[in-house]
């Protein structure tokens, strides 16, 4: 094209063309080629008899992207919720991005796990399975999720590590392609990370991990990116109860913006690069949740600010193991 041209062109397109607002369901690449919805709803702790309604209400609100987990213990009610809107042709499955993830009691049986949350979500293939936590336990403990021992410490299985977990689910999705589409691992650090890719034949093509302004863990961030590993961010808003919502900096880049705090929190993970789950069962937050905006470096910064004197994680469960995250050197260490 002429030069002049395309200055000129250049100078009257309109901005939001140019720099398009992101959306809740902006795509971001996958290394897998496919993409993923910037946000999704997530699904923790949405109790039974909620959590139906919660995902039918997001769908007809826009959402594409739903978190799920076999050990959430709800997988079924979420299922009911998406063959409602896709019976009432709200959406087609081939519109959504179910994400869902093997429990640390199904590490040896990967093709089980996976089989019991297809069913469960009465879904033919998962968009993305997660390994939930690098942390095997015992599978014929004295309960089939939580398994413990006598002293109430969780019954780690420490015949196996966290990579015999991934390659028996990279020899999943090689005899599976049409039941899983992508996999990829949650709560993992730069420490697991490596040991990981040593001896990973497939790159995980996400890393789901607890994100926002008090727990940047830019660390983990940056080593993802530079790997091809996707981030998608959790508990954005500081989990239950959404402590981040009193935040004072939180709250000044809000009103800079005109939006509620909410927004400020997700879109922080837009700048980023890395997508990010919302969990709500209230219909108003649902709908509120959906507005993202660009933030400004002036924004960044601010928020940076917040981890100056410390981070603070809000989900880190008794596993009683190092994961490999600096804030919490305690436990064994399982990264093989
Ligand atoms: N891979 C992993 O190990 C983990 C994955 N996750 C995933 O990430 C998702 C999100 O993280 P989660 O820990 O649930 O926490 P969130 O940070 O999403 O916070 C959820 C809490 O915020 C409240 N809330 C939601 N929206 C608003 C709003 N607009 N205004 C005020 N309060 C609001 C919810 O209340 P209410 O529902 O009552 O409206 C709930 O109490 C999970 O549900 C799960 O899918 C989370 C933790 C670990
Ligand atoms: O995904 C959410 C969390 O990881 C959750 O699955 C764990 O915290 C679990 O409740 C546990 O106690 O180990």
């Amino acid at each position: 094209m002429n030069p002049s041209l395309s200055k000129f062109m250049l100078a009257h397109t309109p901005k939001h063309i140019l720099d398009p607002q992101p959306t809740m369901n902006t795509p971001l690449k996958l290394n897998t080629g496919a993409t993923i919805p910037a946000l999704g709803l997530g699904t923790w702790q949405s109790a039974p008899g909620e959590v139906k309604a919660s995902v039918i209400h997001a769908i007809e609100a826009g959402y594409r992207h739903i978190d799920c987990a076999y050990c959430y213990q709800n997988e079924d009610e979420v299922g009911e919720a998406i063959q409602d809107v896709i019976k009432r042709g709200i959406v087609k499955r081939e519109d959504l991005f179910i994400t869902s993830k093997l429990w640390c009691t199904f590490h040896t049986r990967a093709e089980e796990g996976l089989q019991k949350s297809l069913d469960l979500l009465k879904l033919d293939y998962v968009d993305l399975y997660l390994m939930h936590w690098p942390v095997p336990m015992n599978p014929k403990g004295n309960h089939p999720l939580f398994p413990k021992h006598e002293d109430g410490s969780r019954d780690i299985d420490l015949s196996i590590t966290h990579i015999d977990t991934w390659k028996g689910l990279e020899a999943l999705i090689k005899k599976n392609p049409d039941k899983v589409k992508a996999i990829g691992v949650a709560n993992y650090s730069v420490k697991y990370l490596e040991k990981l890719l040593a001896q990973a034949t497939i790159v995980p093509a996400a890393n789901q991990i607890e994100n926002h302004p008090l727990l940047p863990q830019q660390e983990v961030v940056d080593f993802c990116n530079e790997k091809g590993i996707h981030i998608t961010a959790y508990s954005p808003l500081g989990s239950t109860g959404s402590p981040l919502f009193k935040d004072e900096t939180v709250l000044e880049v809000a009103k800079k913006h005109s939006v509620g705090a909410g927004t400020v929190l997700l879109s922080y993970h837009l700048a980023r690069n890395s997508s990010v789950l919302a969990k709500s069962v209230t219909p108003a937050r649902i709908d509120e949740n959906r507005k993202l905006i660009t933030l400004d470096s002036e924004d960044l910064q601010k928020l940076k600010g917040l981890s100056a004197n410390g981070v603070t994680r809000f989900v880190y469960p008794p596993f009683g193991v190092n994961a490999g995250f600096p804030d919490k050197p305690d436990g064994i260490d399982l990264s093989g």
